[in-house]
């Protein structure tokens, strides 16, 4: 029997590691939601005994900005990302019948970087935030080898694999810049996090490596507040802004206060020269900006006088 074409079309599937049959996929409980999807935690369990993997599987749900070429992308994207601090990709599960499919990722049990900072608040050291901060700073090095703009750097999309290692996530936003141009011109803006976005971001929607260079500074700022809701990047500028939201719209007035030198003030009891590294993430003039690995090396250094 399994010589028949029928049994032949089905059995290479079987082989392939990255299709994850919907049938095995034991779904457990939600882990929340991101701009162009919920994510749940799953059990792949083939053999039916719960000895399956525990897998994160995001699934589309198309709404105006998403639809399923762009799922298709994050996918390919993630698909061919091979780095120690970028979420594993693990496969695809398409569904019966329906025409959605879903991305399968390795599950890491402690969650986001928010969560995990305001949980563990008290046994986070600064140097541990600088490892964090290395970290990314590595994956972002690596995303940039392959032309990868990120465009969504933020803590909440920094998951934590364990107390000494986090890892990039949620590739939604991820562009590729064409070979000719050194930055990405988006043309439907859509739901964007515009606190974390560098001026020409937010003015002329230019995205290249020295704009995720801006986003990590936010990072940065973000990790040295603990991940305090208090003191996220958005509260903080709407305070500088004040509350007139109506005309100009929000981003101007966050593109005006930038332009007039601004910055997101230095964490509560932040060292000087961490904060003078978030101020080096902001310079106004993109190609004034450190790059990824420039950064590494003076957070490496940083490291070091804090061991002496
Ligand atoms: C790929 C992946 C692997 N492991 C994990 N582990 C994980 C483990 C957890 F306990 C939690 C929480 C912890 C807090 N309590 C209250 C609820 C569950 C958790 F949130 C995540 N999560 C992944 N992805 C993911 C999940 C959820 C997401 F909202 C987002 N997104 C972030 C913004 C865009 S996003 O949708 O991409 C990505």
């Amino acid at each position: 029997v399994t010589q028949s074409p029928v049994w032949r079309a089905i059995s290479p599937a079987q082989h392939d590691q990255t299709l994850f049959e919907e049938r095995h996929l034991r779904y457990i409980h939600p882990l929340g939601k991101g701009n162009f999807g919920s994510v749940e935690l799953c059990r792949y369990d083939p053999l039916g005994d719960n000895t399956g993997e525990l897998v994160a599987v995001k699934k589309l749900q198309p709404n105006k900005q998403s639809t399923l070429e762009d799922f298709k992308k994050e996918v390919k994207t993630l698909s061919i990302l091979h780095c120690d601090y970028i979420v594993k990709y693990r496969g695809v599960c398409y569904s019966t019948g329906r025409l959605s499919m879903s991305l399968v990722m390795e599950y890491l049990p402690n969650g986001s970087l928010i969560g995990y900072m305001e949980n563990n608040r008290h046994n986070v050291t600064p140097r541990r935030m600088l490892l964090f901060a290395s970290q990314i700073c590595k994956g972002m090095e690596y995303l940039q080898t392959l032309r990868y703009v990120h465009r969504d750097l933020a803590a909440r999309n920094i998951l934590v694999a364990s107390e000494s290692l986090v890892k990039i996530a949620d590739f939604g936003l991820t562009k590729v810049i064409p070979c000719d141009k050194e930055y990405y011109r988006v043309t439907q803006p859509g739901e964007s996090p515009i606190f974390w976005y560098a001026p020409e971001s937010i003015n002329e929607s230019r995205f290249s490596h020295k704009s995720d260079v801006w986003s990590f500074g936010v990072v940065l700022h973000e990790l040295f507040c603990y991940c305090d809701t208090n003191s996220n990047p958005k509260r903080l500028c709407m305070q500088e802004i004040g509350h007139n939201v109506q005309s100009p719209s929000i981003s101007m007035q966050l593109a005006n206060i930038l332009k007039n030198n601004w910055r997101l003030p230095a964490p509560p009891n932040c060292q000087p020269k961490v904060y003078n590294l978030m101020k080096q993430c902001w310079v106004y003039n993109f190609e004034e900006r450190p790059c990824f690995s420039d950064l590494g090396n003076q957070i490496e250094t940083i490291m070091q006088d804090e061991r002496e």
